[in-house]
């Protein structure tokens, strides 16, 4: 079994400065050694470059609010490249961020291979804003609505296909959604776990809840994509938009650990480690958290 890990030194959906760098350290951090230590055969053709898409980009004024709009989409139309074509060799990519905005790219490749693919999206955050609704215009705030093909179109991300249904989608340990989001999710039926749900029910029951609804009989491929950002803040310092509140390092390692046990995991991302966000040891930390999600989605287990 094949992986590859498709490192994505890239900020260009949300302005604070240093998430680009968050592959690197997972990287240093032993992550390739780590997964061939579980039996992975691991790819690793270095960080795709994206500077030189940036480069051909000399002006990139707003689009309405959405910020950095045709780098963004530039970038993420190569990841989707990217994991399309490694998905169409049957290896299973691995995606570090770098900012959630690059799920457009990591999904779109998913969905090109696995039409009937599902997505499990671990988030503090519902990331479903549209050009209308956010109030940000920070592009990661929004890779959901492209996704589903929501909102107006944009002539500048044309390349999504909306190929992901709103019964294709589960998110769980939501707990801050923006007014526009809850409205979108009611009125698309989109099925949430938020942390309230995860408190009521416990983490084992919401996973099964969760597959229960998007992928029933365990037998349509699996899309984890998760934003540490889910996780309380005292156990993942180092990202972007912390909130807290969220989910304990157990409850994290559970989900990924549930997702491996279902054998139809056929993508991750591991988004929004920001190494510049924290003092040493809390960025350390926030590193090391990447690699052990990463590790559990992959077959890490603790007996
Ligand atoms: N919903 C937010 C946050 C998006 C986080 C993206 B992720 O999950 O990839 O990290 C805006 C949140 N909003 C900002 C102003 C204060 C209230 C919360 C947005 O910018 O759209
Ligand atoms: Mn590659
Ligand atoms: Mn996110
Ligand atoms: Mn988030």
């Amino acid at each position: 079994k094949s992986l590859a890990i498709v490192g994505c030194p890239f900020s260009g959906g949300q302005p604070r400065p240093g998430v680009d760098q968050g592959p690197i350290h997972l990287i240093q951090a032993g992550l390739p050694s780590q997964l061939e230590e579980l039996g992975w055969k691991v790819q690793f053709d270095g960080h795709h470059q994206f500077e030189d898409i940036a480069k051909f980009i000399t002006s990139d004024p707003d689009i309405g609010k959405l910020k950095n709009p045709r780098v963004v989409s530039k970038v993420c139309e190569a990841v989707a490249k990217s994991v399309g074509s490694h998905a169409k060799q049957g290896v299973l990519p691995v995606t570090l961020g770098g900012d959630h905005s690059l799920a457009m790219g990591t999904i779109s490749g998913t969905l090109e291979q696995y039409p009937d693919a599902c997505v499990v999206w671990i988030d503090a955050h519902a990331d479903i804003n549209t050009a209308e609704t956010t109030d940000t215009g920070n592009i990661h705030g929004m890779p959901v609505s492209f996704l589903l093909g929501l909102g107006q179109p944009i002539p500048e991300f044309a390349w999504i296909k909306p190929q992901l249904k709103p019964n294709k989608i589960v998110y769980i340990g939501l707990r801050d959604v923006d007014a526009g989001e809850k409205k979108i999710l009611r009125e698309n039926g989109i099925k949430a776990f938020s942390m309230h749900e995860v408190d009521k029910h416990g983490i084992g029951k919401v996973v099964e809840l969760a597959l229960d609804h998007v992928n029933p009989k365990r037998d349509l491929p699996i899309h984890l994509s998760f934003d540490v950002d889910a996780l309380d803040p005292t156990v993942a310092p180092s990202t972007g938009t912390p909130v807290r509140g969220g989910l304990t390092f157990r409850e994290g390692h559970y989900i990924c650990e549930a997702i491996y046990e279902t054998g139809c995991l056929v993508a991750l991302d591991i988004m929004e480690v920001n190494p510049s966000l924290a003092k040493e040891e809390e960025v350390r930390q926030t590193v090391a958290v990447g690699c052990s999600l990463a590790r559990s989605a992959l077959g890490e287990t603790l007996l």
